[in-house]
C-alpha cells in the first residue's frame, strides 16, 4: 500500500515513559518511524523493548508520553483494524483448532486476507486441524504469526518473533515478512540479534536500560558493535589522556586496569606503547554487541532519580570513565 505524501507516520512515540514500581523500564522514549519503514528494536535482556511494544499497542498505559499509530490512539488505531501483533506471551485458546484461532482474528478486522492463503503462506497449514494448544514452541510461534497477518494491518508489531522457531522456520518466517514489507506494510520488531535486525530491517533503534543509545541504519549500528577493545595494566595516567590517544573513543579505569574503546585498536595499541612504555598486561579483545550494548549502556549512569536499582550496573562502583560515545 502506498501512503501520500504528509501522511502521518507510522509510529510516533514522544517522551514515553514507564515504570514498574521502582524500575524505570523506559525512560522518555522519542521515536517516530515512518510509514512503511521496516525498524528493529535491538537490546539486551530488560532494555524495555516490549515496555515500548506493548505500549505501542496500547496494552499498557504509559505514565509520560504519547504514542500515535497512523496519527490515531493506539486504541483507535487497532479499532480501526490498522495493527496486527505479534507477542511473546499469550497462551492459545484452549477448546479451537489451529484454523478457527486464525478465523477468529480475521473477524476482527474489517478487510481480513482470506484464511486459508495466509496458513499456506506462514506454513501452519499443515497443522491447522489441531488443537491450538497442542502445539510446540516454534508452532505455536507460526500461529501467532498467521494471527497477525490475517487481517491484513498496515502496522505489524513482532515481539521476538523467532523465539522458539528452528531455523527452517525463521528462513520462512523472514522470506514472508519482506514480502509483507515489499507491500509497504510498517513493521516493527523486537530482537537480541544483530543478524536478525541486519538481516531483515532499514533501520535499528539501539535500546539499553529504557532509553535509545543508537538509531541508524544496520550499517552503522553494526560499526558500534565492532568496536574493539584494549585492556592494560597501567597506573596513574588520566582516563582523558588516554582517550586522546589516537584510535581511542573512550577510556575506563578500574583500579590499575584501563580499558580503551578504539575506532582502530592497531593505532591505538602503537600510541599507548609508545607513549607509556609502562603498560603491561596488554589485551586487545574483538567487539561483541554484548560490549557494545555495555559501552553505550555507560554514558546513561546519570544517578537520575529512578534508576533502576534492580539493575545491575556494567561499570564496577567507583570506576572513572571518559570520552564515553555514543
Ligand atoms: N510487569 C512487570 N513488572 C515489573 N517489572 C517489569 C515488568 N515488565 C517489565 N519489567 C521490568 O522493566 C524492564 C524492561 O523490561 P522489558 O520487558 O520491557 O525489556 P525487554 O527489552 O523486552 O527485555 P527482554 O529482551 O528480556 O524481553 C526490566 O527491568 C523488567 O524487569
Amino acid at each position: 500500500m502506498s501512503f501520500p505524501d504528509g501522511a502521518p507516520p507510522g509510529v510516533r512515540l514522544v517522551g514515553l515513559t514507564k515504570s514498574y514500581g521502582r524500575v524505570l523500564a523506559v525512560r522518555g522514549i522519542d521515536l517516530t518511524i515512518g510509514a512503511g519503514q521496516t525498524v528493529a528494536l535491538l537490546g539486551p535482556n530488560g532494555a524495555g523493548k516490549s515496555t515500548t511494544i506493548d505500549a505501542m499497542l496500547g496494552l499498557s498505559r504509559p505514565d509520560a508520553g504519547t504514542v500515535e499509530i497512523f496519527g490515531r490512539t493506539a486504541s483507535e488505531a487497532i479499532r480501526a483494524g490498522l495493527v496486527g501483533a505479534m507477542l511473546q506471551s499469550g497462551q492459545q485458546p484452549e477448546y479451537l483448532r489451529v484454523r478457527e484461532v486464525v478465523e477468529l482474528t480475521a473477524s476482527y478486522y474489517p478487510r481480513p486476507r482470506p484464511v486459508q492463503e495466509v496458513l499456506e503462506l506462514t506454513g501452519v497449514a499443515e497443522f491447522a486441524d489441531r488443537w491450538a494448544t497442542r502445539l510446540s514452541g516454534g508452532q505455536s510461534q507460526l500461529v501467532r504469526f498467521a494471527a497477525a497477518l490475517v487481517g491484513d494491518p498496515d502496522l505489524l508489531v513482532l515481539d521476538e518473533p523467532t523465539a522458539a522457531v528452528d531455523v527452517a522456520g525463521r528462513n520462512d518466517f523472514w522470506r514472508v515478512m519482506r514480502e509483507v514489507a515489499r507491500q509497504g506494510k510498517t513493521i516493527v520488531f523486537a530482537t537480541h540479534y544483530l543478524e536478525e535486525a541486519d538481516a531483515f530491517a532499514d533501520r535499528i533503534v539501539l535500546l539499553a536500560r529504557g532509553r535509545i543509545v543508537a538509531d541508524g541504519p544496520a550499517t552503522e549500528i553494526k560499526a558500534l558493535a565492532g568496536t574493539r577493545t584494549i585492556r592494560a595494566t597501567l597506573p596513574e595516567v588520566e582516563t582523558g589522556r588516554l582517550t586522546a590517544l589516537p584510535g581511542v573513543t573512550s577510556a575506563q579505569r578500574h583500579g590499575e586496569t584501563v580499558i580503551l574503546s578504539c575506532a582502530d585498536a592497531d593505532t591505538a595499541l602503537r600510541a599507548l606503547l609508545s607513549g607509556y612504555a609502562a603498560a603491561r598486561d596488554l589485551e586487545v579483545r574483538g567487539g561483541s554487541l554484548e560490549e557494545a550494548f555495555l559501552e553505550l549502556t555507560d554514558d546513561q549512569q546519570d544517578g537520575a532519580p529512578g534508576d533502576p536499582a534492580e539493575v545491575p550496573s556494567p561499570v564496577a562502583d567507583g570506576a572513572e570513565t571518559a570520552g564515553v560515545n555514543s
